[in-house]
């Protein structure tokens, strides 16, 4: 069979993740359309600090259900470990044609000018190495650095980052578990909403741990349609069988 049997309209059947004090639900709705998403994933971004790892925050990923049966044609039947190393893996999760959201919550407080010039360092830097640094990004940095400008970020609460497959990236903050319907600004720059996520589970991510978490999730998910996949199959088999 050359197509997954997992149509689009299937949503991907997952559990909720712990992560240090964090539980992710296993959906959620998101801010930029309030289509259903389901976790891809979740780990922590810390930072060696004098020799201890310090967990600064916790980061959930999640994706649209046609991630699956979009990631299922390359990808189906590759191992965690073989998932979790490939980079091409995860620059498709990153462009793919499909929404991703991104929760991050604090463990340690944060101001709103820590942490954007912590993300927009690692966009930057992801932009010169791939030699796609413009004006354009310039201004898109900018524009998320204002953002941040006033914030504060106290343990528990939220940044929240949604990515439209046309490449808005919609931003909104939660002072607490809940995810806002609508998000308070949106930055029109493909390549900010891709990098934002890049620098978490791309090459060199800051969350080695929410890229394992993924590949291991999806490397089950896209088993499973292999499975149902050969279980139709079969009954094909069985019911050709029996009338011959
Ligand atoms: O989670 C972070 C940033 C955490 C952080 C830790 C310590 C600081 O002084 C500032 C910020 C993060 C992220 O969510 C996404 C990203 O691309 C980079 C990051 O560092």
């Amino acid at each position: 069979m050359s197509f997954s049997s997992v149509s689009p309209s299937q949503f991907p059947s997952v559990t909720k993740l712990q992560v240090d004090s964090v539980t992710f639900d296993p959906s959620v709705k998101s801010p930029a359309s309030s289509n259903p998403l389901f976790l891809g994933g979740a780990g922590v971004r810390g930072l060696d600090i004098q020799g201890k790892f310090v967990i600064f925050t916790v980061i959930g990923v999640y994706l649209e259900s046609n991630a699956v049966p979009s990631l299922s044609v390359k990808w189906k039947g590759k191992t965690t470990e073989e998932l979790s190393e490939s980079v091409p893996f995860f620059r498709e999760i990153v462009t793919g044609a499909f929404e991703k959201f991104i929760k991050v919550t604090m463990k340690l407080p944060l101001t709103g000018q820590q942490y954007s010039e912590k993300v927009t360092e690692n966009c930057v830097a992801i932009w010169k190495s791939l030699g796609i640094y413009t004006d354009c990004e310039a201004k898109a940095v900018e524009k998320f650095l204002e953002i941040f400008k006033e914030e504060t970020f106290p343990p528990g609460s939220s940044i929240l980052f949604a990515l439209s497959p046309t490449g808005s990236l919609t931003v909104a903050f939660s002072k607490d578990d809940s995810i806002p319907e609508t998000g308070i600004a949106v930055i029109e720059n493909k390549l900010l909403a891709e990098a934002v996520l890049e620098s978490i589970i791309g090459k060199n991510g800051v969350s080695p741990g929410t890229r394992l978490s993924i590949a291991e999730r999806l490397a089950k998910l896209m088993t499973k349609n292999k499975v149902e996949e050969d279980a139709s199959n079969h009954s094909i088999e069985e019911k050709l069988a029996k009338e011959n």
